[in-house]
């Protein structure tokens, strides 16, 4: 006599969509100017002449916009606006809940499907991830969709929603520019057979969650979601002592045999599936499971030998100035300071000289460049007031806010000086640092969006070109510090000073002056 077989629990209510649902802002609008068009023409002999590979507008990852397509209806290029969805079913995975078999052979290439939700603000997706933590949901559903806005599947998504995570995925992610708006694909990185589990690798997509200990048996395994993702690495969090879908014990053992490619024979499916893919806005109701495996006879994941995943990011030291300017090299960015060089005052306000001070100071700043050089250098604010990887904070208008320092009173330092080419001299240099300190500002404005975007999705890189502009200005900046304090260094020393009643400097805006010269 057949065993009954135990029908696992559905999953969760969830609203299911096929367009992304925008929350705080509108759906852009496409404007006629931004519509790329191709230039492919339809050749009934040549069905790949309609829109396939050699398409411009594939070649850029962005879809062809219906009406100024020449292909017209046999254009191939609108799979987002039309869900061109692969087949795919619902199953019950072993200790990593729902997962998304393949109902067809997919192609390597293939869109899979789109990654739908809720598109929100950068803060509100922080937020809600916390909020959903502490409502103890351990299925976390927010990927970045770019440096602002993330798509949260939690309570409205497509099926990509049920795509697991693992570290040697049969699919990726890709983003694709559509009418003007990018959204997120799941696309097949290599053949997938049918009743074979999609997955894809969760590092750079996933805003994080609850800390989860990874369950995809590859022989890679990080051993956490995203473990190498900026969620991550913020965690603060521990998964609960009884949960034992966490738990090390659970980890499944990894076999070289099951590197075979895996798929559930059709007839261990129950055939009762409610639609989820017609049409949108359907919520899917406790009642209706789509397909569904036993759990003790799924064995899921189509797990390859061990290679090195080629997106896997590597922090890289940042090369001198002559690196290509077209190639991106991920990097972190801090803005470097004024560092004084073998001058600086004292808690009175009196200036100081002496080796110790310079050579405190030339530690500083080397450790400034040493940090732009290794992110994982620690970091040493007091001489490095921007610094990129953390929020600032900032003054109304989006300013950066300086940190509050002890200034040099340059204007009260030329007071003392008797020789005018001196005084010249040290105005010329002080101008020169103000120039370098503008230039530097001006800069910041342009590189922090990218820092940003980079800080957020470790995909997208800070351009080498911007970099390398950076670097050039801090040098500037260092350089006319340097100069700037040698040159008041060496006026002090050498050139005769006035009295102090001559030239007694009166107190400006909480300025430190100099008090107790020679
Ligand atoms: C986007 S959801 C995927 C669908 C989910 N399994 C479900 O039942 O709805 C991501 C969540 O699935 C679980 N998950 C995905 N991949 C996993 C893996 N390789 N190991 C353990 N849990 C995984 C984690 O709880 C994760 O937060």
């Amino acid at each position: 006599m057949e065993e009954e077989r135990m029908e696992p629990p559905p999953p969760p209510p969830y609203i299911h969509i096929e367009t992304n649902d925008f929350l705080h802002r509108r759906h852009k609008r496409q404007k006629e100017e931004d519509i790329a068009v191709c230039e492919c023409q339809y050749n009934l002999l040549d069905p790949d002449s309609a829109c396939g590979d050699r398409c411009l507008n594939v070649l850029t990852s962005t879809e062809c916009t219906p009406g100024y397509c020449l292909c017209g209806v046999y254009c191939k290029n609108q799979r987002f606006q039309k869900s061109q969805y692969a087949a795919t079913r619902l199953v019950k995975t072993e200790g990593r809940g729902w997962g998304l078999l393949a109902d067809e052979n997919i192609m390597a290439g293939q869109f899979v499907m789109e990654y739908c939700g809720e598109v929100i603000s950068w803060k509100e997706a922080k937020r809600r991830s916390q909020a959903y933590e502490n409502q103890g949901l351990t299925d976390a559903y927010i990927i970045y969709l770019n440096a602002d806005e993330s798509i949260d599947a939690t309570k409205k998504g497509s099926l990509a929603r049920f795509i697991n995570h693992s570290c040697q995925p049969n699919c990726e992610t890709r983003k694709w520019n559509v009418l003007g708006e990018v959204r997120v694909g799941i696309f097949a990185k290599q053949d997938i057979p049918i009743g074979t589990e999609l997955s894809y690798d969760y590092n750079f997509e996933w805003f994080g969650g609850a800390m989860v200990r990874c369950l995809c048996g590859a022989g890679s395994c990080s051993g956490f979601l995203g473990a190498k993702s900026r969620g991550f690495q913020e965690a603060t969090y521990l998964w609960e002592d009884d949960d034992d879908r966490f738990s090390v014990e659970n980890v499944p053992l990894y076999d070289s045999a099951d590197d075979e490619p895996t798929s559930i024979p059709k007839d261990i499916l129950i055939k009762d599936e409610p639609n989820t893919q017609d049409g949108n806005n359907n919520t899917i109701q406790n009642t209706g499971i789509p397909i569904i495996a036993s759990s003790s006879e799924f064995t899921p994941m189509n797990v390859e030998p061990s290679i090195a995943s080629s997106n896997e990011f590597t922090p890289m030291n940042v090369e001198p100035l002559n690196v290509s300017s077209n190639e991106l090299t991920p990097m972190t960015i801090e803005p470097l300071n004024a560092i004084p060089m073998g001058v600086d005052f004292t808690q009175n306000g009196s200036i100081e000289y002496g080796a110790q001070c310079a050579e405190d100071a030339l530690q500083n700043s080397t450790r400034g460049v040493a940090n732009l050089q290794n992110q994982s250098a620690p970091r040493d604010n007091n001489h490095t007031e921007l610094v990129a990887v953390k929020r600032r904070p900032t003054l109304r208008g989006g300013k950066a806010k300086r940190g509050m320092r002890k200034q040099l009173n340059v204007v009260g330092i030329c007071d003392r000086l008797a020789s005018e080419v001196a005084r010249e001299e040290i105005l010329y240099c002080e101008e020169m640092k103000n120039e370098a300190a503008a230039e530097i500002d001006s800069l910041y404005d342009e590189i922090r969006p990218a820092i940003e975007e980079h800080e957020r999705d470790s995909q997208d890189s800070v351009a080498t070109s911007l970099a390398e502009k950076w670097i050039e200005a801090s040098c500037c900046k260092y350089k006319a510090d340097f100069d700037l304090y040698a040159s008041i260094i060496k006026n002090l020393a050498s050139t005769p000073l006035r009295s102090k009643e001559d030239a007694a400097p009166t107190e400006q805006n909480g300025l430190m002056y100099l008090e107790n010269g020679p």
